[in-house]
């Protein structure tokens, strides 16, 4: 059995790894931390682990929290975990971060869209825990970058097309929505019943939400050439999921059965990809509560831009779940262990 740590138990990706892990049949979790809540039972915080996991909550302690684990999840908002993910690796322990800390491979573009890094030789040597485009270079990590849930649904969504040099890479357009969950826990007016309840708007427009060089940088890679997005991110009231809407523009005429054929052809094997068939598109609802990511891609028959509708629950395959997966990877233990799961519906 792994140890495990949730580092940040008391948040909203948090929870989600602990009924994940609760369930996967190689891992116990043996410490879970809170600076808030220290002291608590974490399922007098989440009254839904009662019974089940009733650990106590612990101040973050790096030091003595890696003498009891060997796998730790940080949980933890960006300059929080890197402030204590140095002394994890220095104790030798398997770190899978989801915050933003390690995404970004160089440490100006960090410095430009969040603040001065504080540990950017760590940079080369985190892994951006996307298991579709690089798994093998996970199962050797001991630091995974885990993805931001709008990339991780952006950059399943335009994979196909970028590696088959498809679009024109400056055409791409990303209209993303998001559930409240996606905000975390903390309590902040924006977030509040009436600011969100019976509303939908856009936040972050005009080029500066934090996730486009995170986006940018992958895409680039597949691409194999800088290249620059349009992205919108929106805030829908429903608690969990992710939808995203790609516009592109193609260099060369295609149909939209060509394009389903591509990517099922691209994702074949995959566990946690669906694409969908030609005529249909996916729905949040489709894949709450679980690790899928469902992808469906048309062409617009007026303008001929390529549509990709690409659909993931933000906590699950856009943050926990894809945690766990690259635990798995990392631990050398069968990637869906823990996760083969379905959606809650309705
Ligand atoms: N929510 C989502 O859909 C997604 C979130 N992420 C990322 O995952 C990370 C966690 O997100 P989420 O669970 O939503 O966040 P929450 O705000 O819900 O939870 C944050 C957790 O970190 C703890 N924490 C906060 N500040 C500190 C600190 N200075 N030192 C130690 N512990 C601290 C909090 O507990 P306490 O305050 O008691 O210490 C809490 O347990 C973030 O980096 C987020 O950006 C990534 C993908 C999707
Ligand atoms: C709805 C909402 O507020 N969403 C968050 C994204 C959450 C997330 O995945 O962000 P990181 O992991 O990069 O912190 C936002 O727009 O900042």
């Amino acid at each position: 059995m792994l140890k495990v740590a949730v580092v940040g138990a008391s948040g909203y990706t948090g929870v989600e790894l602990l009924r994940i892990l609760y369930a996967h049949p190689e891992v116990a979790v043996t410490c879970v931390t809170s600076e808030q809540n220290a002291g608590k039972p974490v399922s007098a915080v989440f009254p839904t682990l009662r019974g089940r996991i009733d650990l106590v909550l612990e101040n973050l302690e790096p030091a003595g929290i890696s003498e009891k684990v060997d796998v730790v999840f940080t949980a933890l908002p960006h300059k929080a975990a890197m402030e204590v993910v140095p002394t994890f690796l220095k104790m030798g322990k398997d770190v899978v971060d989801l915050s933003a800390d390690y995404r970004l491979r160089d440490a100006e573009t960090y410095g430009l869209w969040y603040e001065k890094h504080m540990n950017p030789e760590l940079l080369a040597q985190a892994v951006y825990g996307l298991p579709e485009l690089r798994r093998d270079v996970i199962r050797e990590a001991s630091l995974i970058a885990n993805p931001g849930c709008y990339p991780t649904s952006t950059i399943l969504g335009l994979a196909p097309l970028l590696k088959n040099k498809l679009i024109d890479p400056k055409s791409i357009i990303v209209d993303a929505k998001s559930g409240v969950s996606g905000a975390g826990r903390g309590a902040k007016v924006d977030n509040l019943y009436c600011e969100v309840n019976e509303g939908f708007k856009a936040y972050g427009v005009g080029g500066v939400h934090r996730h486009i060089p995170e986006i940018e940088q992958e895409l680039s890679l597949l691409n194999g050439s800088p290249l620059a997005i349009s992205f919108t991110p929106h805030l829908v009231p429903m608690d969990r999921g992710i939808l995203a809407t790609i516009y592109s523009t193609p260099l060369k005429g295609v149909t939209a059965a060509e394009l389903v054929e591509l990517y099922q052809a691209c994702y074949d094997g995959e566990p946690f990809v669906r694409v969908l068939p030609e005529g249909s598109f996916p729905s949040t609802a489709q894949v709450r509560g679980s690790n899928f990511c469902d992808i469906g891609v048309t062409v617009d028959k007026r303008t001929g831009r390529i549509i990709v509708v690409s659909a993931i629950d933000n906590v699950v395959k856009g943050a926990s779940g894809q945690a766990v997966q690259n635990m798995n990877l990392m631990c050398g233990l069968p990637e869906t262990l823990g996760l083969d799961f379905l959606p809650i519906f309705p």
